[in-house]
């Protein structure tokens, strides 16, 4: 459904996405983590037909985005802070967006503005940071479209209603399913929402997998400092903390049988380290 070969992209000099390729074939849900700057946005726009790639192939249902009317109608891309007009309010973003989207699913519209107590007479400048994003996300999803990017999604959204998003989310892909490409920066909520992860560091895809793959990895081993180091055998883990004669340290190996009975040999505790936690210090190790 999407395909990324050898995309180069720049803004003037300054590289945002160097070489960087994947695909999706299925219609899933497919988060991408980054850090600040990583090119996730430059990523999506590209995918949107925002922009086009200086070098290489960016392709949305077999067809390049850039200026390609036939392509964009078959997606729904909604930026972190979406350029509406000053004079609209939440109902004219809507009805705009329903003559737009040719899958336009009214009826999930107007029960996600209940979800997220949205009043339709309010004029979209006077929304908060949160409001605007969950009127972003009610259109993004309500717009069905084939391919739907939303940047952010959560952007300034509190914890309660990171989770009506999540929800919502999930009971409308069940129902129809199409390819939902969101960055987030709350990997851990949405670990169990999504089918794959893009992870973006330093303008490159430093891994693509299926969600449950990359969750396996990542594991906490603790104890006194010289069974921790018998067990690293000279191999750098991903992070260190010392208390004491004990150490800490996180490996960049599965959570599974294996790595817990040996623990166990060794006299060492074992925990499965969060998400997060993990590519961030995959990210670190890259750097
Ligand atoms: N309009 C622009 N002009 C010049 N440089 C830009 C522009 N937009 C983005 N960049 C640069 O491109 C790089 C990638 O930015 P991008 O916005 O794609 O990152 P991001 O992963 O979405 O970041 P964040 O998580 O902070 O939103 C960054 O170094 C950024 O400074």
């Amino acid at each position: 459904m999407i395909r990324v070969e050898n995309v180069t992209y720049g803004y003037g000099n300054a590289l945002a996405l160097k070489d960087i390729s994947f695909s999706e074939k299925e219609p899933e849900i497919i988060a991408i983590w980054g850090r600040n700057g990583a090119g996730k946005t430059t990523l999506m726009k590209l995918l949107a037909g925002h922009e086009r790639p200086d070098k290489g192939i960016v392709e949305i249902l077999g067809m390049a985005p850039y200026n390609h009317p036939e392509a964009v109608q078959h997606v729904c891309y909604m930026q972190e802070d979406h350029p509406f007009s000053s004079i609209w309010n939440v109902r004219d973003a809507l009805r705009i967006a329903s003559y737009y989207y040719a899958n336009w699913d009214e009826d999930l519209a107007q029960r996600l503005l209940k979800t997220f107590q949205l009043n339709e007479r309010k004029r979209i400048s006077k929304l908060s940071k949160g409001m605007k994003s969950a009127l972003q996300f009610i259109i993004g999803l309500s717009s069905h479209a084939e391919i739907t990017i939303l940047d952010e999604p959560s952007n300034g959204l509190d914890a309660s209603m990171r989770k009506k998003m999540n929800q919502s989310l999930r009971e409308s892909h069940e129902m129809h399913p199409r390819l939902i490409l969101l960055s987030t920066h709350h990997i851990e909520e949405i670990q169990t929402l999504c089918e794959s992860l893009i992870v973006i560091h330093d303008k490159k895809v430093l891994m693509q997998e299926s969600i449950d793959d990359i969750r396996e990895h990542g594991v906490w081993l603790a104890g006194e400092k010289v069974k921790v180091e018998r067990i690293l055998k000279g191999q750098k883990p991903l992070e260190v903390s010392r208390l004491g004669s004990n150490m800490k340290v996180m490996m960049d190996v599965p959570y599974n049988d294996e790595w817990r009975e040996l623990a166990s040999s060794h006299g060492l505790s074992i925990e499965k380290a969060k998400l997060q936690d993990y590519l961030l210090n995959k990210t670190e190790e890259a750097v």
